[in-house]
């Protein structure tokens, strides 16, 4: 086991969104945050995109050879060359989330990434928090709790990732360590970007709304989002969880309105769901920092600093990277598996008691270091 010290750790994550890899250095021990580093971004192709989405909602045991030499060869590529690294984070594919059934499947092997790059992987970090009863996900708030720390927060905040799925972190910052009671709430809030990209596929042949073009020129079918709010997810208590494609049914409430009102209606149950899950902040926040491809949308950002009553704002305000969180997230955690320590809680997923999910891999002696 990794003694305390500083370790330069490298993550990678590729969303639910499936456009890439991203991956990003952190200096740390796995509590203090001491220095983020290089980062890098691989895009999935078209045809590599396209293979992914085939396999969405597939479980081990299926015919996964395709997708798994996707994944393999992207985060080869994401991740080789880095200086000087000491281990790797490996989220690997969300394929299918179900933890109160099935589990939950990231496409990717550990081993045989640590054998091309020749450094210890991290990988498997859902399992072990599923099994002890717990939602598997979201697993970025330990590393919240340590970036709340980084920016010196003094009083109550929320991290909010808008990326296909939306999930927060509430944060006392004053708390000893992310595991103490009281320190962390944390569950996913809804759909984000998922059923807009989805709509503009469909509609437009587009990847998403861009800017918030389409959003802005609509208005939004008040009775489409209160439909959408009756949904029994919005009344569950934390800590809870979502497949990525849990509320596909989304775009048939939108399904008779145009182009442009679609569009508004969608963006408009993104910051909604965030609303209704802010409604179960043991505390106010005094700020909420948004992270994930969602900030980058101007309608969606303004939806939400006029739903909510504290400022809404990019993470890059506070000098984050909100492109590279979570990979930084899951450089942060490869380090705290390493260590023993736990990387969830039952504030954070359900879990019966805190656990430190992950498996190691190592590369065969003689290989030569990434
Ligand atoms: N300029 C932009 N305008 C509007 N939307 C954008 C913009 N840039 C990114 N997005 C949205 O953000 C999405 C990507 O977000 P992100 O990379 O955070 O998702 P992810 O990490 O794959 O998802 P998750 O966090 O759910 O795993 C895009 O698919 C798009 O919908
Ligand atoms: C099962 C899974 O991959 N969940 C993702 C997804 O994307 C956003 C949201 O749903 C979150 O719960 C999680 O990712 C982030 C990185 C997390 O675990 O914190």
């Amino acid at each position: 086991m990794l003694k305390a010290g500083k370790v330069r750790a490298l993550g990678a994550m590729s969303g639910t969104s499936l456009d890439g890899v991203d991956a990003a250095v952190v200096e740390t021990d796995g509590e203090t945050i001491f220095g983020f580093g290089e980062t890098r971004y691989r895009a999935y192709s078209a045809a590599d995109r396209a293979v992914l989405r085939a396999a969405l909602g597939k479980w081990p045991g299926a015919d996964l050879d395709a997708p798994a030499r996707v994944v393999q060869v992207a985060h080869v590529d994401a991740l080789s060359g880095f200086d000087a690294v000491d281990l790797v984070g490996f989220h690997g594919q969300t394929l299918a989330h179900d933890p109160r059934g099935r589990g939950t499947h990231q496409l990717g092997d550990g081993a045989a990434l640590a054998e091309a790059l020749g450094v210890p992987v991290v990988w498997d970090f859902r399992s072990a928090d599923v099994a002890m009863g717990g939602e598997g996900a979201p697993l970025a708030p330990f590393f919240h709790f340590a970036c709340a720390r980084w920016i010196e927060a003094a009083g109550p905040l929320a991290f909010l990732n808008l990326g296909g799925v939306g999930n927060i972190t509430w944060i006392d910052p004053a708390k000893p360590r992310p595991d103490t009671e009281g320190a962390l709430l944390a569950f996913d809030t809804g759909p984000a970007n998922a059923p807009l990209n989805d709509l503009m596929q469909e509609r437009l042949g587009q990847d998403c709304d861009r800017d918030g073009a389409l959003a802005r020129r609509g208005q939004v079918e008040d009775g489409a989002l209160e439909l959408f709010l009756d949904d029994p997810y919005f009344f569950r208590m934390p800590p809870k969880s979502l497949d990525r494609d849990a509320f596909a049914d989304m775009i048939g409430l939108v399904r008779e309105l145009s182009d442009a009102d679609a569009a508004a209606t969608l963006t408009a149950m993104a910051a909604a769901a965030v609303m209704r899950g802010m409604e179960h902040c043991p505390a106010p926040p005094e700020r909420l920092l948004v992270t994930g491809g969602g900030r980058k949308n101007p309608v969606m950002m303004q939806m939400l600093a006029t739903a909510l009553d504290c400022p809404v704002l990019p993470v890059e305000e506070v000098g984050l990277d909100g492109d590279m969180l979570e990979a930084q997230a899951f450089a942060f955690l490869a380090v705290r598996v390493m260590r023993g320590l736990p990387t969830s809680c039952p504030s954070t997923t359900g879990v019966r008691a805190a656990v430190g999910g992950g498996e190691v891999s190592y590369p065969l002696p003689g290989d030569d270091e990434a």
